[in-house]
Formats: C-alpha cells, structure tokens, sequence
C-alpha cells in the first residue's frame, strides 16, 4: 500500500514550518489524517507538536558540544547520523494507512538541497516501492520579498531548480509571504516572476544601460557588465529549463492554503487511491440484483 507525503524545502527563513502548520490545521479542519515529521534539529518552537522529531534521534547542541562543530556542520552530522539510522523513520511512518499526509518539515541550510546528496538518499528511502512506498511531493518555498531584487530572485529560482533536478519526484514551488510585497510589485510584473519570466533580467539591464537606474546607488555599483552577463547565463539556464513556475501562498488566507494542498494532492495522485475499494455495484446490489 502507498502512502502519501509532502516534503517542505527552501532557504532559511522562508516559512517552511508556518505553511507546514497552515497545511496540517487545513487537514484536521477537513477531517483529513495527517503525520508530522520535523527533521529541523534546531527547531524549538511548533504550532502543531510534531508526530517525529529528529530531535528524539540526535540533538544538534550535543552534536556541537561533543564534536567541536558550528550549527551548518551540526546539521549536516545530524542528517549522516539519520541515513545511518532510517529505522527511525520507517518504524513511525510504516504503520500508517494511505489516508494519511504526512508533512516532512526541512532546516533551511540551502546546501542541503544543492551542495551535497544527503535529501537525494533520504528522499529514496522514504520513495522506494517495496520499502516505505510514500508517493512524494516536494515543495520549494521561495519568500516573496525576493522579487524586490530580481537578480536574488532568480539566483533562488536556481536553487529551486537543483533541488527540483536532484530529487526526482513531483515538485512544486511555492512564493511564500505575498503579504509582503503587496503594493510594491505590479500584478503583471508579479505574474511574469510567478512564471519565472528570465527576460526580466535582460530588460533591467538594458534600462540600465540606458541610464535610467541611479548610478550612484550600491545595487547599480555592484551590477557591473560581469555582473550581468552571469545574470544572463542564469536567465538563459532557467529559460532553457523551462519548467519552473511558482504557486503563490498567503498563509493566513484558507483558501490559499487550500489551493496549494489540492496541488500537492494532484501531484501525488492522493485523492485516486481514497477511491472506495470494493466497486460500488457489487457494493449495493442485493440477491435480487444477480442473475
Ligand atoms: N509576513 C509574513 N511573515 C511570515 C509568513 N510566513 C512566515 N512568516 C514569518 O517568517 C519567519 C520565519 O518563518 P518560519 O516558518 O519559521 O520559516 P522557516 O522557513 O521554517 O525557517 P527556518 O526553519 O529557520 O529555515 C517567522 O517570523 C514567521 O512568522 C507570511 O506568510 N507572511
Ligand atoms: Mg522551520
């Protein structure tokens, strides 16, 4: 039997755990299952306690303390210490039914996701048929205020991107936080970051070039022609790829939650499997109904 999962990804600060929060008070306020996972040894605070906690596996403080590393080494000890430990896991998330959801809330150091293949190997495990067999989605939240600089936001875009490459199963991406920049970003511009549009880039450059931006402000000074040409390679890589595009999320709104939880349902087929099991004529014919 298959279950279903989301795992919830993105750089630091991006509101990973309050949209994973958003998710599960839309599942228990649609009387829907859903299981907990936070594998963020360094979260303290949960609207929702977790089901699993890393923190129940490995302390991050006893991983610094007794082996002499910062907070990004910790971490990536801790994630070593769970692939050697998958058992962890599979015995929490084995016993669950296919009605369930079970949302996986990640740490935000971005090399997790880029620089080294730790979620590759984790993501297997929990994905492989014939072990846990969860259908998976991955969603990548990029916060909104990154459209503000759209050269930040498409070095994001990129990451989005690599974890969306490196992991191998449905992916979405997810603008988080559009409270923020509401009034600050037009609609149609708004729609063609929503969309990845790279010709952006190459637009602000040529009003640049045209003089039209302040050449004494710090952006414009660090935006030199070597600057711009990476840009351009960055917006040609995301054009060619084709195949980014964002959902956008304004977490105190129900409805936008729900829209991207029946996004993530459609991607992991979920609501196919709830189908009744027996078909629905054998079901509720009587004696009289056979031949
Ligand atoms: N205005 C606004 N703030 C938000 C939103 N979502 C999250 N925040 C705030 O952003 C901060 C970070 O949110 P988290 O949900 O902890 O982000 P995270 O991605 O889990 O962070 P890390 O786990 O530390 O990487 C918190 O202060 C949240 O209250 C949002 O939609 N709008
Ligand atoms: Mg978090």
């Amino acid at each position: 039997m298959s279950k279903y999962g989301v795992v919830v990804m993105g750089p630091a600060g991006a509101g990973k755990s309050t949209f994973c929060s958003a998710l599960i008070t839309n599942l228990r306020n649609n009387r829907r299952s859903c299981f907990y996972v936070n594998l963020d040894p360094a979260a303290e605070d949960f609207t929702h306690e977790p089901d699993l906690d890393i923190k129940d596996l490995i302390s991050l403080e006893d991983v610094m303390e007794e082996m002499g590393l910062g907070p990004n080494g910790g971490l990536i000890y801790c994630f070593e210490f769970l692939l050697e430990n998958l058992d962890f896991l599979s015995d929490a998330l084995d016993p669950l039914s296919d009605e369930y959801l079970i949302v996986i809330d990640m740490p935000g150091q971005i090399e997790l996701y880029t620089h080294i293949p730790i979620l590759p190997a984790l993501v297997k495990h929990l994905t492989r048929t014939g072990a846990l067999d969860i259908r998976l989605c991955a969603a990548y939240l990029l916060e909104a205020t990154f459209v503000i600089d759209s050269a930040k936001f498409f070095a994001g875009t990129l990451s989005a991107m690599s974890a969306m490459i490196m992991l191998e199963v449905p992916h979405i991406n997810i603008m988080s936080k559009m409270d923020l920049v509401k009034g600050q970003v037009g609609k149609r511009q708004m729609k063609r970051f929503l969309d990845a549009d790279a010709s952006i880039l190459e637009e602000e450059e040529a009003e640049e070039d045209d003089g039209s931006t302040n050449p004494g402000d710090t952006q414009t000074l660090m935006k030199g022609k070597s600057f711009n040409r990476l840009n351009k390679a960055v917006a040609g890589l995301i054009d060619s790829f084709g195949m980014v595009s964002y959902l956008r999320l304004d977490v105190q709104d129900e409805d936008s939650v729900a829209a991207i939880l029946s996004y993530i349902d459609d991607a992991i087929q979920f609501h196919e499997a709830q189908e009744p099991k027996e078909p629905i004529e054998e079901m509720e014919m009587g004696d009289e109904d056979l031949p």
